[in-house]
């Protein structure tokens, strides 16, 4: 149907003045919003900005009240979630999917069966593990693996049926200095490597340094939108951040 297709313009996400209603609450209030093909795009906001909200009708567990969501030219408002997937737009969810009792390898043939043949299936998965600096744990029990380990696994789970657009849900929490260091190192490369990104983060250090272009999400709404040090340099950002705006 010509009516529900727009033209790309270099966008492969574009919502446009999503509303979601809970009750009394608008959760997003009217947010528009476009993510170039090949950026990496950070979404931030304060406690109840609707990060969460944004995210869920991105991968289609919530539905706008009113609103479009358009990714790769197409509306996908309505779509479900699995429908989105096979579509190129993959998730990484904060908790773990990993199987905790498999190996890091066999965690992957899950993911790969569905578009490879069975023989090359092996060599994929180290493949991809060797992607998210996971090469010589191949037959480590996930359960074995660190806290920042079983993330990364989650995103080579997450990439494994090369997805045009990532999602990641707050990739950094819970890791240490320097797991979260070598998270944003992974985030560039993927992206050098051609994958466009999303985060949504509620913290802006690990915002910080991905240097990306940044989202401010307030009541809702896009509030501010900039390269990140524009962002970080916002006197009203930073008001909202304290909790004073
Ligand atoms: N299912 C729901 N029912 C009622 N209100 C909701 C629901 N989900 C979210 N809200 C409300 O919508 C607003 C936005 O919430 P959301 O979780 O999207 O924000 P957030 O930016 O992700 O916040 P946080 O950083 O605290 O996770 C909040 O006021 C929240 O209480």
């Amino acid at each position: 149907m010509t009516a529900t297709v727009a033209a790309e313009d270099g966008a492969i996400l574009s919502v446009r003045d999503v509303y979601k209603v809970y009750g009394g609450v608008r959760a997003l209030n009217g947010l528009s919003l476009e993510v170039a093909r090949g950026e990496v795009h950070c979404v931030v906001g304060p406690n109840g900005a609707g990060k969460s909200t944004f995210f869920k009708t991105l991968i289609g567990v919530e539905t706008p009240t009113s609103g479009k969501v358009f990714y790769r030219g197409r509306d996908v408002t309505r779509m479900p979630a699995f429908r989105r997937a096979r579509l190129g737009l993959s998730v990484k969810f904060q908790n773990i999917s990993a199987f905790g009792e498999l190996t890091a390898l066999q965690n992957l043939f899950v993911p790969l069966r569905r578009n490879h043949r069975k023989a090359d299936i092996p060599d994929r998965a180290a493949a991809v593990l060797a992607r998210v600096g996971l090469a010589g744990l191949e037959h480590q029990e996930v359960r074995r693996l660190s806290h920042g380990q079983q993330q990364w696994l989650s995103i080579g789970l997450s990439i494994a049926a090369e997805p045009d657009l990532l999602l990641l849900d707050e990739p950094a929490a819970g890791l240490s200095a320097e797991e979260t260091t070598k998270t944003a190192s992974l985030i560039r490369e993927l992206n050098r490597q051609g994958m466009t990104i999303i985060v949504i983060e509620h913290d802006m250090g690990f915002i910080r340094s991905l240097k990306a272009r940044t989202s401010v999400l307030h009541y809702g709404r896009l509030f501010a939108q900039g390269e990140f040090d524009e962002i970080a340099a916002n006197e009203d950002v930073r008001r909202i951040y304290l909790g004073t705006a």
